[in-house]
C-alpha cells in the first residue's frame, strides 16, 4: 500500500533534513499510528505519501505506483484513490452536510442517481443519519469531524490519511472518533494516522511508527526499537 525506501526529504533553503533515510512498508489493511514530537517530519511524511512534495532521495511507492515516475496529469487519478481527514475539519462553511460529502462525489464524476444512494447510506455509517440538512457551523467539532470521515470515505478509498483527526476534540470525542476510524479499518480500508495523543496510541494497539528529527526510531510491529544509524 505505501513503501518507502531510504527516502530522505531536505526543504529548499534548508540544510536539515525534514525526512532522513526513512524504509518502511505499510500493507493493505493495517492501521498504523505515525508518532513523534512536532517537527520530527509525520506532516513531511504525509505529504510524500499525497504527493504533495517529492523526494530528495529515495522512492515512494503508494499503491503499487513509484509517485516519482508518476506524471503530473495521473496524480489526482491516484488520490481519488485516497482519503484524507485533517484536524481542522476543513469542510466547506456554506454547504450542508450532505452537500459536503455528495461534493466529493461530483467531482470525481459520479452519477446523481449515485450520489443520492451512497451520501445517506455513509451519514448513517458515521452516525449523522438525520443531520444532512444541517451546516457545518451547527455542529460540534466531533460531528464536524464525522462528516469529513463521511466526506473520506464515500469513494471508498484503499487508503484513508488522517492528520490529527482528534487534535481538536475532547477525550470523549476522541474515542468515538477513533471508533469510527476503526470501523472503516475493518471494512478493508487501510489508515494511516500522524496523532500526538499518546492515550489513543495505548488504547488502540495499532502498529506505531515513530519519527524523531526525521529518523524512523520505532517500528513497534515489526520489532525495530532504537535509532537507525
Ligand atoms: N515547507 C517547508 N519548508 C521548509 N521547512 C519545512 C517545511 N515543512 C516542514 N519543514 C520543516 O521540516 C521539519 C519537519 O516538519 P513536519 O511539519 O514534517 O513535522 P511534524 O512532525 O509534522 O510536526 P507537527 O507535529 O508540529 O505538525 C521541521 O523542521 C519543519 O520546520
Amino acid at each position: 500500500m505505501i513503501r518507502f525506501d531510504n527516502v530522505s526529504k531536505v526543504y529548499p533553503k534548508q540544510t536539515r533534513p525534514a525526512l532522513r533515510d526513512v524504509s518502511l512498508e505499510v500493507e493493505k489493511g493495517e492501521f498504523v499510528f505515525l508518532v513523534g514530537s512536532s517537527g520530527s517530519g509525520k506532516s513531511t511524511f504525509l505529504r510524500l505519501v499525497l504527493r504533495e512534495e517529492r523526494t530528495t532521495h529515495g522512492q515512494v511507492h503508494v499503491l503499487g505506483k513509484d509517485l516519482a515516475r508518476l506524471s503530473n496529469w495521473k496524480v489526482p487519478q491516484m488520490r481519488r484513490q485516497l482519503g484524507t481527514v485533517f484536524q481542522d475539519f476543513r469542510l466547506l462553511p456554506n454547504k450542508t452536510v450532505a452537500e459536503n460529502v455528495a461534493f466529493a462525489q461530483e467531482v470525481i464524476g459520479k452519477s446523481p442517481g449515485e450520489i443520492r444512494k451512497s451520501v445517506p447510506q455513509v451519514l448513517d455509517l458515521v452516525g449523522l443519519g438525520g443531520k444532512e440538512d444541517r451546516m457545518p457551523g451547527e455542529l460540534s467539532g466531533g460531528e464536524q469531524q464525522r462528516v469529513a470521515i463521511a466526506r473520506a470515505f464515500v469513494n471508498r478509498p484503499k487508503l484513508l490519511i488522517a492528520d490529527e483527526p482528534t487534535g481538536n476534540l475532547d477525550p470523549q470525542t476522541s474515542v468515538g472518533i477513533m471508533k469510527l476510524l476503526d470501523r472503516i479499518n475493518r471494512t478493508g480500508t487501510t489508515v494511516l494516522m500522524a496523532t500526538h495523543d499518546q492515550n489513543i496510541v495505548d488504547q488502540m494497539r495499532k502498529r506505531v511508527i515513530e519519527l524523531e528529527q526525521g529518523r524512523l526510531v520505532r517500528d513497534q510491529a515489526r520489532g525495530v526499537y532504537g535509532y537507525q544509524h
